[in-house]
C-alpha cells in the first residue's frame, strides 16, 4: 500500500513554514540516501568564520544552474545529475517553484552539525521557497526568532521529510541543526532553492 504524506503547518508569526511528513516513502529514501551518498561529490569545506578560516562541521556539495555566495565563499555548481533531477521533479509540484540549485549537506554523525543562520543571501529570490529533504538519521531542527531569541521552536525531520519554507520565514526567523550526543548515523539533507 502507498503510504500518504501527511502535511503539517507550523504554527509560526511571521514565517511560512509547511513539512510534508514521509514524502518518500521508506524504499525511495533508502535508495536516494545510497545513490547520493555515493554519487556527490562531497567535499569538506573551510568557510569564514569571524574573519578565520575554519573546516565546516559537515560536508557540503552545490549543484544546479548559477553560482552562490555563501558563508563567505562562492559555490560554484556542479551539473545536476539523476538522482537530484528526479527528487527535483517530485518537489517542485509540492512546492510549487522551479527551483535552479540544490545545497546538499552530510551530516556523518551527531557530532555533525549546522549553528543558526537565515537562508537571506541577496542571490536568492526574495522571498521564494527553500525545499528541504531529509534521508537517513533524524535529527533536530530548531527555529528561533531574530529580534527575541528566546523565542524558539524545535521539531525532528526524519527519513523522506520534506520541508518548505517562504515568504517572511528568512527574514524573522534563523535556524539550526544542533549536535547530539546520540549514536546516529549519517543523514543527508537537500535544500532546493531559487537563485537569481
Ligand atoms: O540540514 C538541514 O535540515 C538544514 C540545512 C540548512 O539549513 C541549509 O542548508 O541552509
Ligand atoms: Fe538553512
Amino acid at each position: 500500500m502507498k503510504l500518504q504524506a501527511t502535511k503539517e503547518k507550523l504554527i509560526l508569526e511571521n514565517a511560512d513554514v509547511v513539512i510534508w511528513r514521509g514524502l518518500f516513502n521508506r524504499d525511495e529514501s533508502k535508495r536516494f540516501f545510497g545513490e547520493l551518498y555515493h554519487a556527490i561529490a562531497w567535499k569538506h569545506e573551510a568557510i569564514k568564520f569571524f574573519g578565520k578560516q575554519v573546516l565546516q562541521p559537515r560536508l557540503t556539495a552545490y549543484y544546479g544552474e548559477k553560482p552562490y555566495p555563501y558563508s563567505g565563499i562562492i559555490m560554484q555548481p556542479l551539473p545536476w545529475i539523476d538522482p537530484l533531477l528526479e527528487i527535483k521533479s517530485k518537489i517542485e509540484p509540492i512546492a510549487n517553484t522551479k527551483f535552479n540549485a540544490v545545497l546538499l549537506n552530510l551530516y556523518r554523525d551527531g557530532s555533525d552539525r549546522m549553528g543558526w543562520h537565515s537562508d537571506d543571501e541577496r542571490e536568492l529570490a526574495p522571498g521564494s521557497a527553500i525545499g528541504s529533504v531529509s534521508f537517513g538519521a533524524t535529527r533536530r531542527f530548531m527555529f528561533r526568532r531574530r529580534d527575541n531569541r528566546k523565542i524558539k521552536i524545535d521539531l525532528e525531520l526524519a527519513d523522506g521529510d520534506f520541508l518548505v519554507m517562504q515568504g517572511e520565514t528568512q527574514l524573522f526567523w534563523q535556524h539550526q541543526v544542533p549536535k547530539t550526543a546520540k549514536k546516529i548515523g549519517a543523514r543527508i539533507n537537500l535544500t532546493f532553492r531559487v537563485i537569481r
